[in-house]
């Protein structure tokens, strides 16, 4: 691992990482804020932060102003690049913003050429918690959240690991990408035309046909003047199958917010204090 950067902020680190990606064939950046508690010897819990498209692992730590918060809590906070990147790394025909560089959807591509380096799913759930976990003073307690893109792989990766994510939590999130052109684009692209083979990654699916016995808690976060709102994000979709599922889930919407991160830096606080308390709850 190679250290890119490292900056104290809110009394804590945030660090910048590349390191050579078995899972992805290429080298591959994450960032990680670690707060004071770890000066004291404390191992921490971890949040892992999924971004959206166009993101890597700078937009979230630059923009979301969650380090006060996760350093009060004692949370450190995991970010990783939203695909894999290089230049043997395919990237779309068109270069376009929502398919290839900067858009992994955090699926295991099986589709050529995207399945050589775009397997994003075993990377952020196996490759890179292995290595946080080996070369951080973090404890096993571990959470997901993310926006929009990422938002989307929080819920699935957290509803498929109910064992390994204490608690789930969104920000305007694409909970149905079976339904929407920015899913549709990118499940055709990574996984093939058949649909069957995308409902593994689709959460409103998965809601749908949820039958584990642990249902870890779900927070979703929208703003109202959302711009993506009806065309690609339809929250109402996987709250009306979490109805159907008997899983509570908690659906905020907030009046006058859109999709960009003055709304999510308006409610990190929240889904941290989430987060943290159901890390306490199960010490
Ligand atoms: N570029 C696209 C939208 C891309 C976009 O909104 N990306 C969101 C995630 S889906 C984001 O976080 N962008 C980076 C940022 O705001 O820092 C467009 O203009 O339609």
């Amino acid at each position: 691992m190679e250290l890119i950067s490292s900056n104290k902020v809110s009394n804590g680190w945030h660090k910048r990482y590349k390191h050579s990606s078995q899972t992805t064939q290429c080298d591959m950046t994450f960032a990680i804020f670690l707060p004071e508690t770890v000066n004291e010897g404390k191992k921490v819990p971890v949040l892992y932060w999924l971004s959206g498209l166009t993101c890597s692992d700078e937009n979230f730590m630059q923009k979301a102003g969650a380090f006060k918060k996760a350093n009060e809590l004692g949370i450190a906070i995991v970010a990783p690049d939203t695909s894999p990147r290089g230049e043997d790394v395919a990237d779309d025909e068109n270069a376009s913003y929502d398919f290839g560089l900067g858009a992994g959807f955090y699926v295991n591509a099986t589709q050529a050429p995207y399945n050589k380096h775009y397997q994003m799913y075993d990377y952020v759930t196996q490759e890179l918690p292995e290595l946080i976990e080996a070369h951080f003073p973090v404890n096993n307690q571990k959470a997901i959240s993310g926006h929009s893109m990422g938002g989307h792989g929080a819920l699935v990766i957290g509803l498929r690991n109910p064992d390994m994510y204490t608690s789930i939590s969104a920000f305007s999130p694409i909970v149905n990408p079976s339904n929407c052109p920015w899913g549709e684009k990118a499940f055709s692209g990574y996984l093939g035309d058949e649909p069957q083979h995308w409902q593994q990654y689709d959460a409103t699916v998965l809601m749908t046909n949820y039958d584990q016995p642990v249902k870890r808690p779900i927070l979703i976060e929208q703003g109202t003047e959302d711009q993506f709102l009806e065309a690609q994000l339809k929250p109402w979709l996987f709250k009306e199958a979490a109805e159907n599922a008997s899983y509570p889930i908690t659906l905020n919407t907030h009046d006058g917010y859109d999709h960009s991160y003055f709304f999510i830096s308006s409610f990190i606080d929240e889904h941290l204090a989430f987060h943290h308390r159901h890390f306490v709850s199960r010490d």
